[in-house]
């Protein structure tokens, strides 16, 4: 007779749905609680699909790092494989060559440190921007999130496009018949849908009769369309020649032009690449920066101290630069403390097993998909002191990061499937807070109290805009 396996505990489930009815609108805190009762090492089934979710630093050590091959694969998903290209981009694709292959292409060729650092006039020319219009509002109301959505979206279009283009950030050229923000907001809308068709294929039917995945095919249509004017423009600029700083759509024509990967690249690789770039970078960066700033807000004495260090390092009329950045240990640390208490994806990116597995002494079947729940474990007590309390302090050590190797801050993920944008997000956040705090002094419009509400979605921000008056920093 084989062993008898021992699998994770289960919260009772019923038949068909199996444990749905326990996750509420806001699965990071329903998943919490449930570990509350039942460990931080749980198999829940959605439908009849197993699901495993793990709450703490060491389930998450187990999955990420000692058995991360295994659980390197990601789960199929019927939306992103309608508007990803097949799931031919990296943070989509099963594990397997062709991943391994794009993800060296984004690592080595798109985000490595040389790179980002060759964009650091696009974040400076844009943080700049950011200052003058809110400088332009005087003493009315500003609405920060709206400007801080479109820093990142103005960033990301330049450094991946060449130029902004319609809407984002209200910049020239078109999207096709949409503006190209609207376009990119139905994307990530979708991204974030939960299909209940991935638990249980024969409920594929609901989207198809609901029109999701209609939706999904037109979306994908009209993303391609502008796509590929994209990409035809630079190619029709390259022909030309000239010296120009490159962009990443120039960068991956390169690497297909010239067989960088030593494997031929496929027209649809280059866009999926590009569109991974503005599903992974833009909200998650944007849902960072605000909440910092919000944080910033609730607690005056940080923002007091981060102003006097920040302040410390530039002359009154002289904008922080990316070299000024060095000097300043406490941004660093705010930084590390809002990512803590609010990773900007609480669930990460599902993973999936592809052996039978032991983890923690409980059995996972191959095929089980894992859920890590960064929220639970950025509030661990076993991790953390007084973890709802926000303390910037905690980090003054330096001795716990987010890259990966801490499993008690992974709101980047770990391991090989980890997030390689982490540079690229660090260097928009960071200028950006130290210019905003340099420049002005923030307050809540008469009568407005300070709303931390969430909103749900693949990203968790705040549910109701930052809205500010901001008075020039007078010394
Ligand atoms: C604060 C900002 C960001 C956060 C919180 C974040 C978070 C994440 C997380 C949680 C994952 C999944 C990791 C895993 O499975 O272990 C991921 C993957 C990924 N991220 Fe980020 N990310 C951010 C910014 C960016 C930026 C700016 C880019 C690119 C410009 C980027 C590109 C990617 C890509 C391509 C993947 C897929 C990696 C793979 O599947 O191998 N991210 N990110």
């Amino acid at each position: 007779r084989p062993p008898r396996k021992n699998p994770p505990p289960s919260p009772q489930k019923l038949p068909v749905i199996g444990n749905l009815h326990q996750i509420g609108s806001f699965p990071h805190l329903s998943l919490h609680s449930l570990s509350q009762a039942h460990g931080p090492l749980m198999l829940l089934h959605f439908a009849a699909a197993p699901v495993l979710i793990a709450s703490s630093s060491a389930a998450a050590r187990d999955i990420m790092k000692i058995h991360d091959l295994i659980f390197s694969n990601r789960p199929k998903s019927t939306i992103c494989e309608k508007i990803m290209y097949g799931a031919k981009d990296v943070a989509f694709s099963p594990y397997g060559e062709y991943w391994r292959q794009m993800k060296s292409i984004c690592v080595l060729q798109l985000l490595s440190n040389k790179r980002v650092q060759s964009f650091r006039d696009v974040r400076e020319e844009e943080t700049a921007h950011m200052i003058e219009k809110i400088s332009g509002y005087g003493s009315y109301v500003v609405n920060l999130s709206e400007l801080i959505v479109e820093l990142t979206g103005d960033v990301v279009c330049r450094v991946a496009l060449g130029r902004k283009y319609g809407g984002v950030g209200g910049g020239e050229g078109g999207g096709g018949r949409r503006g190209f923000k609207e376009v990119l907001g139905k994307f990530v809308e979708l991204l974030g849908y939960f299909d209940i068709g991935d638990f249980a294929p024969w409920l594929k039917w609901v989207n198809r009769v609901n029109g999701v995945y209609g939706r999904a095919e037109r979306l994908a249509k009209e993303l391609d369309e502008f796509l590929e004017g994209v990409v035809e423009e630079h190619e029709g600029r390259e022909r030309k020649g000239g010296e120009r700083e490159l962009d990443f759509v120039d960068v991956l024509l390169e690497v297909q032009r010239e067989n960088v990967a030593g494997m031929p690249i496929h027209r649809d690789s280059v866009k999926a690449l590009i569109l991974d770039v503005f599903a992974a970078g833009t909200d998650t960066t944007s849902t960072a920066l605000e909440w910092s700033m919000t944080e910033l807000l609730k607690h005056p004495q940080a923002m007091k101290k981060l102003q006097a260090e920040v302040r410390r390092t530039t002359q009154h009329n002289q904008p922080i630069t990316e070299d000024d950045l060095d000097q300043m240990p406490y941004l660093k640390a705010v930084i590390k403390e809002t990512l803590r208490l609010h990773p900007p994806i609480p669930l990460l990116v599902p993973r999936e097993s592809t052996k039978d597995v032991q983890v923690m002494g409980y059995d996972v079947a191959a095929g089980t998909r894992v859920v890590v729940n960064a929220w639970s474990i950025g509030r661990d007590p076993a991790s953390w002191a007084e973890p709802e309390e926000f303390r910037p302090e905690r980090f003054s050590n330096g001795l716990v990061d987010f890259r990966g190797q801490d499993f008690e801050l992974i709101p980047f993920g770990a391991g090989r499937r980890g997030c390689p944008g982490i540079q690229f997000a660090a260097a928009v956040d960071e200028l950006a807070i130290a210019n905003l705090v340099h420049k002005f002094d923030f307050a809540l419009p008469n009568g407005v109290e300070l709303d931390v509400k969430e909103v749900a979605g693949l990203t968790v921000h705040k549910k109701l805009p930052l809205l500010l008056v901001a008075t020039p920093w007078s010394c």
